[in-house]
């Protein structure tokens, strides 16, 4: 069960567009600038979280249009509806309909798994850890739908940690104790379901081959215990340190994604430009594979089949027709997917207008 209906309405630069008839590969074929992003970004909405870009809910909404945006899919097998929309009068609120009743974002992940790569995740590895972070999160939510809960409240105590350590009065160490609670709690489930999703990844990429895509090692990088007291413990004997900084030095924001290249044994930082890209998507994939047979799992890969060379972009379209999702892909024109022509949806898109080939 994946998309087989989708609409958008005054999203970036789609006024109006509706694609119908996806298959398991689903190419958007266009000129820069065309507006293909714009449709696996509305499709990324469909998931829990900020979408593939990150944008503000306001951001999104058509400059041409009323202010607000809508976008809607029906998945097959029970035509389940499901949509997100914003309006004029609350541009930054964006409102999640499931079968026509209002709902939580978080109830998006109960309908689909979605997942991406785009281009600006290519500088990842270079990046801080909060952008690892941020990608090893959007795999834990995939398969978990409670991640989102976890890392929101955790996110919040710490927010309310960092204020009361920064206030010049010293804090009620009565309050301080609840908010640690809170964050030893959700945050030790959030770094434990990262760690565990680690864990399963490293089981999968060990029995894929070397080649094509560079097999990257990973480890959940954390320098404090992934159980609830162990870390409220922490965070209690790091008060008066925490205090002179004026922000919290340790609990599971500060945890990292170690990613090296198995085969030379080096830091992913320090490979090649081609050698990350592969290892992203080697890490894309096995998380694919992982999650098979789990929601109806999307895969949005923007503009990767044109920076792989023939061999990799056989064996991806290869590894992509095993992996049960429905394939979402981009780019500038026709002949890197020629191979999967045949059962692939094709469609162009020019200006935000989208045209079925
Ligand atoms: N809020 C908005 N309202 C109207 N148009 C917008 C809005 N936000 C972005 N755009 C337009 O969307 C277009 C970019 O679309 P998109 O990123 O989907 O292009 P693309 O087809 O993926 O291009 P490329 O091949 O260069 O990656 C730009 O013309 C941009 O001006």
């Amino acid at each position: 069960m994946s998309l087989t209906r989708l609409t958008l309405r005054d999203f970036r630069n789609h006024a109006a567009t509706r694609l119908e008839g996806m298959r398991v590969f689903n190419v958007l074929v266009g000129e820069n600038g065309a507006g293909k992003t714009n449709v696996l970004e509305a499709v990324s909405l469909l998931a829990p979280g900020r979408g593939l870009r990150r944008a503000q809910p306001a951001e999104m909404a058509g400059r041409d249009g009323g202010g607000g945006f809508a976008v809607a899919a029906e998945l097959e097998d029970g035509g389940v509806q499901i949509g997100t929309s914003t309006d004029a009068s609350a541009p930054n609120r964006r409102a999640v309909r499931i079968n026509g009743a209002e709902g939580p974002a978080a109830r998006l992940g109960e309908w689909l798994s979605i997942t991406w790569l785009t281009p600006a995740m290519d500088r990842i590895f270079a990046e801080s850890a909060g952008s690892r972070r941020r990608f090893l999160d959007r795999l834990v939510l995939a398969r978990e739908p409670t991640h989102a809960r976890n890392a929101t409240r955790y996110e919040t105590a710490l927010r309310e940690r960092n204020r009361l350590l920064g206030e010049p009065a010293e804090p009620d160490p009565l309050w301080l104790d609840g908010i640690e609670a809170q964050m030893a709690e959700s945050g030790a489930a959030m770094a434990a379901a990262r760690a565990a999703l680690v864990a399963d990844l490293g089981r999968v990429l060990e029995t894929v081959p070397e080649q094509p895509f560079a097999r990257p090692s990973l480890v959940y990088a954390s320098e404090v215990p992934l159980e609830t007291d162990a870390l409220r413990a922490v965070l209690r004997e790091g008060r008066r340190r925490d205090r002179t900084a004026g922000r919290s030095l340790s609990g599971p924001h500060r945890d990292d994604l170690a990613v090296t290249l198995a085969a030379k044994n080096a830091p992913a930082a320090d490979c090649s430009t081609g050698e990350q890209k592969a290892m992203l998507i080697a890490i894309v994939l096995a998380h694919a594979e992982l999650t098979a047979g789990e929601r109806p799992r999307l895969l949005l890969l923007d503009e990767i089949a044109a920076h792989l060379d023939p061999v990799r972009r056989a064996a991806l379209f290869e590894r992509l027709a095993l992996s049960g999702a429905q394939v979402w892909m981009t780019g500038t024109e026709m002949a890197p997917f020629a191979e999967i022509a045949g059962s692939s949806a094709v469609w162009a898109v020019r200006d935000g207008v989208v045209d079925s080939l």
